[in-house]
């Protein structure tokens, strides 16, 4: 049989993909080389989109990426250029699978952009700050006249928000560059990640081999299943690219059977120092290993970080991290208590978001038996995280209100149009509007993802759309409960849209007023709608309700005006909205309007 079939990196590949068959379909196909063909062995990785896994074979668009070359004549070793497998004669030239993508980022960035109708821009993307203010843009009365309340007549004794709040006159940002900027911390940029990480669509399903060792260490680590996990170590250390999440989970648990380990041959050897029960499991990991000392004690300081972040933010921080995490341990950057303490405080929130956005992902830690049952589920939103404990169920948390049949609230994603008002017709649609072509940027709009020209509001309209880093959270200042930024939101970019049911003739309850004078509506949170609803009021707000239209239909927007991650997100509901309402302001701000509202 040809020598190739039995070279190591081959026996490596076929681990990798778990396919023990992978030897005996090489051998087959090496049977039609001649002894003096001069094989080798090319190694492709193809390049696509993860939400394009159904490969096309392309010829022209090749993807594929030429990893190594294996060669036996080579002294077996693994070349990555096509020159130094030259003398090999192979062929070199790519083909393969690839898959068509679609990049319009380039063109995103690039294409012109408008004025809004109110003092805000929209952000270029969620990624890139809108640096430089319109100067003409600023002024109450401009703001005002542009965002004329589209049906002030409307006089009823319902509190109402307007889309077009007065605000009160934004601070320009300072061009002195004398004047110093809070840039984020390590810390603050390793945290985000995670949050950032945790609402995109990572699939983090794996399978495992149907025979697994079991791992407990309550009744002490024998050297068979310290060998076992010595074992799954060097296993997912050597799959890191494939599961890094995988090997991270590992390693942080080899620490812990580490220190079991050493526990236990201390009860073996009573005779043995606490330093020479160390040495000796570090041995007996070595021989498993096949590593050097210095080299696991190098790892295992890496490793020891992981279990450190695992401690305080739980296997969810760990899970999510992302590719920093390995930098962030082995410099122990912001490694201090200010770091474990933010993590232990977001522990059981991240937790909310793991369990409601990515189900499976407790599967991860089967790999050692440390995958308990989802504690969160449902709508990611049917939670309100706290900074002390466990997250409460929405439901629990309007004891105050008295609601015979306690607080019900349908989390839904668009609007709902009351047909019994409307009948087939949708209210929010503008009258004389090309619904094809954006009113701000004047480009072509479509929900097609790939024609869509339109980049005024991205991350909601005719862009990929992911979840909102946001959480419901309980407020310390008694507001009860409020929306806060997981991640930082640049100014200009839209948080959400204002979702709820769109109707009409709500008296005495809150509303949203949209529409025109001819051709008013209102949109009531009361039973449906998205997290917008426990938005509160600031009289300092860092976002804002705007109108957009999206394919010739109005929405209203909560768009930041520069909300900083882990802030409350707020919005300035209006005089008129407070005008009616009886209740002090609690906003806290020195420039508050409404603090002794109650009382006047
Ligand atoms: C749309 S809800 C916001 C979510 C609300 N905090 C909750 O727990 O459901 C609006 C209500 O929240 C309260 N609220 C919002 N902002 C407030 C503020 N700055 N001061 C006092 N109460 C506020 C008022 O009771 C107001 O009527």
């Amino acid at each position: 049989m040809h020598p190739i079939v039995h070279h190591p990196v081959v026996k490596k590949l076929s681990d990798l993909f778990e396919d023990a068959d992978l030897t005996r379909r090489l051998a087959s196909t090496l049977a039609s080389f001649g002894p003096h063909d001069g094989v080798c062995l090319r190694i492709d990785a193809v390049v696509c989109t993860s939400n394009s896994l159904e490969p096309k074979i392309t010829t022209k668009n090749d993807h594929s990426l030429p990893l190594a070359w294996l060669s036996v004549e080579n002294n077996r070793t693994l070349t990555t250029t096509p020159s130094q497998a030259a003398f090999l004669n192979a062929p070199v030239s790519g083909h393969g699978y690839s898959v068509t993508s679609q990049s319009t980022s380039k063109d995103v960035l690039e294409n012109p952009r408008h004025k809004t109708v109110s003092g805000l821009r929209p952000s270029k993307s969620s990624a890139i700050a809108v640096a430089t203010e319109d100067p003409e843009s600023d002024s109450d009365a401009d703001t005002e006249s542009r965002l004329r309340p589209s049906n002030v007549r409307i006089e009823p004794s319902v509190r109402q928000f307007h889309s077009d709040t007065r605000f009160p006159q934004r601070k320009k940002p300072t061009k002195d560059a004398a004047v110093p900027t809070l840039q984020p911390s390590s810390t603050d940029k390793f945290i985000a990640g995670i949050w950032r990480q945790v609402h995109s669509p990572v699939t983090l399903s794996v399978s495992f081999p149907d025979r697994r060792p079991e791992f407990s260490l309550g009744t002490g680590v024998s050297q068979a299943v310290f060998r076992a996990i010595n074992g799954l170590c060097k296993k997912y250390y050597d799959q890191s690219r494939s599961s890094r999440a995988l090997e991270i989970v590992v390693q942080a648990y080899w620490v812990e059977c580490y220190e079991a380990r050493i526990a236990s041959i201390r009860l073996e050897f009573p005779s043995y120092t606490n330093a020479e029960a160390r040495v000796a499991a570090l041995k007996e990991a070595c021989n498993t290993l096949t590593w050097h000392e210095k080299e696991l004690r190098n790892k295992m300081a890496v490793w020891r970080g992981y279990k450190e972040i695992k401690d305080s933010g739980g296997w969810a921080s760990l899970i999510f991290a992302g590719s920093g995490i390995y930098r962030v341990c082995k410099y122990r950057i912001g490694f201090d208590n200010g770091l474990m303490s933010r993590l232990r405080h977001i522990a059981s929130s991240l937790e909310v978001a793991a369990d409601t956005l990515h189900p499976g992902w407790r599967d991860l830690l089967r790999v050692v038996s440390q995958n308990g049952p989802c504690r969160y589920s449902g709508h990611p939103h049917e939670w309100v995280t706290l900074y002390t404990g466990p997250a409460l169920p929405l439901k629990t948390t309007y004891p105050h209100l008295k609601l015979p049949n306690g607080f019900n609230y349908q989390f839904v994603n668009d609007c709902v149009i009351d047909h019994s008002v409307f009948g087939g017709d949708d209210p929010r649609r503008g009258q004389e509007i090309d619904p094809d072509i954006c009113q701000l940027c004047k480009e072509q709009q479509t929900d097609d993802v790939i024609s869509n020209h339109c980049s005024c509001f991205s991350a909601l309209f005719g862009g990929v759309r992911y979840p909102p880093p946001v959480q419901l959270y309980h407020t310390a200042s008694g507001k009860n409960n409020g929306v806060i930024a997981r991640c930082e939101f640049d100014r200009g970019t839209a948080i959400a849209e204002f979702v709820g049911l769109v109707t009409q003739g709500i008296e005495g309850l809150d509303v949203m007023m949209g529409g025109s004078p001819e051709r008013p509506y209102q949109v009531f949170q009361g039973q449906v709608g998205n997290f917008t609803r426990f938005i509160n009021h600031s009289c300092r707000p860092n976002s804002q309700f705007q109108k957009f239209y999206w394919r010739g239909i109005e929405r209203i927007l909560v768009v930041s005006r520069g909300v900083t991650a882990e802030s409350e997100i707020t919005v300035d509901y209006s005089d008129s909205y407070w005008g009616k309402l009886k209740k002090n302001c609690l906003c806290g701000e020195t420039s508050c309007r409404f603090a002794h509202q109650a009382e006047a």
